[in-house]
């Protein structure tokens, strides 16, 4: 048999890398309280592993959004999905993280990090073990029998991280993460978050008022607009992780999404001063 009709006879399988399924689904969806109309359309898609970040002015109803996919808020119109599934309350499957870490001072590290998995119900020797993977994890080996009092900010922001992490949901929520974070402590976190994001692919949602926090660590930008808000645009930073802060191209997309918010923000100070 000739080459060619070997190759003929045997032809190559192409490998079909699926496509990553969408986590996250929201179509037209908004949240009111009373008469105020917080977000009014919140349309996207965002699949397993994706790490996405929310940027937008103050009050254009960010934490709103985040606390709708973590079930803790009802949408009020539009359909918000994760796997398919309406959200109607929180579940396992999604962890979330606050700015104010809200850790429980009389529990030690390791007791504040077992506590979803005993809320759910799990024997104590099993949360234990998922917990120490976590504190490995986000490097707090050594700290398991501190009180939150005696950490420092960084370190509670990994056990709020590790917390997050220990019921293993898929989807962890970040609700402006590094905001009470000084700057070096905060550059340690998120490069500690990165490789976590990396290592143990998850999707990631984080609301921030950064762009560098959101250009250097997400993979789409989500600008949100003034209240009542809408995504006035969707950037794709697309660089591989994990990315390098000086790194020219990041410079651009800073620049872009900058100039967008900025827009963005004007508006909103505009609208709110003729409410
Ligand atoms: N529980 C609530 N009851 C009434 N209004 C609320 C409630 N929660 C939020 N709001 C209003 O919804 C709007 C959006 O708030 P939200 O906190 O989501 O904005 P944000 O973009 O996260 O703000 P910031 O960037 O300042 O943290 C604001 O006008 C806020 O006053």
């Amino acid at each position: 048999m000739s080459n060619v009709e070997n190759i003929l006879a045997h032809p190559v399988r192409e490998t079909v890398v699926p496509a990553p399924r969408p986590k996250i689904t929201a179509e037209g969806a908004g949240v009111r309280f009373g008469s105020v109309t917080a977000v009014e359309d919140f349309t996207t898609t965002i699949r397993e592993r994706e790490f996405v970040s929310i940027i937008g002015p103050s009050g254009c109803g960010k934490s709103t959004m985040l606390y709708a996919i973590a079930g803790f808020l009802k949408t009020t119109s539009g359909v918000l999905k994760v796997d398919g599934e309406p959200i109607v309350k929180p579940g396992p499957n999604r962890g979330i993280v606050f700015q104010e870490f809200v850790l429980f001072p009389w529990r030690t590290v390791l007791r504040n990090i077992t506590l979803g998995p005993e809320i759910a119900g799990l024997p104590r020797a099993e949360a234990e073990e998922r917990a120490r993977k976590w504190i490995r994890l986000t490097g707090l080996g050594g700290f398991e029998d501190a009180y939150p009092a005696t950490l420092s900010g960084g370190m509670k922001q990994r056990v709020a991280i590790a917390r997050a992490l220990t019921c293993e949901p898929d989807i962890l929520l970040l609700d402006e993460p590094f905001g009470a974070l000084d700057v070096q402590t905060k550059n340690y976190v998120m490069k500690d978050l990165q490789d976590l994001w990396i290592a143990a692919s998850k999707t990631i949602l984080m609301v921030t008022h950064s762009v560098q926090e959101a250009t250097l660590m997400a993979d789409r930008v989500l600008i949100l607009g003034a209240r009542p808000s809408r995504i006035v645009a969707d950037v794709k930073i697309d660089l591989p992780h994990p990315r390098d802060p000086a790194d020219p191209r990041l410079g651009q997309y800073r620049q872009e999404v900058t100039a967008i918010l900025s827009a963005e923000v004007d508006r909103s100070m505009k609208i709110e001063r003729s409410r």
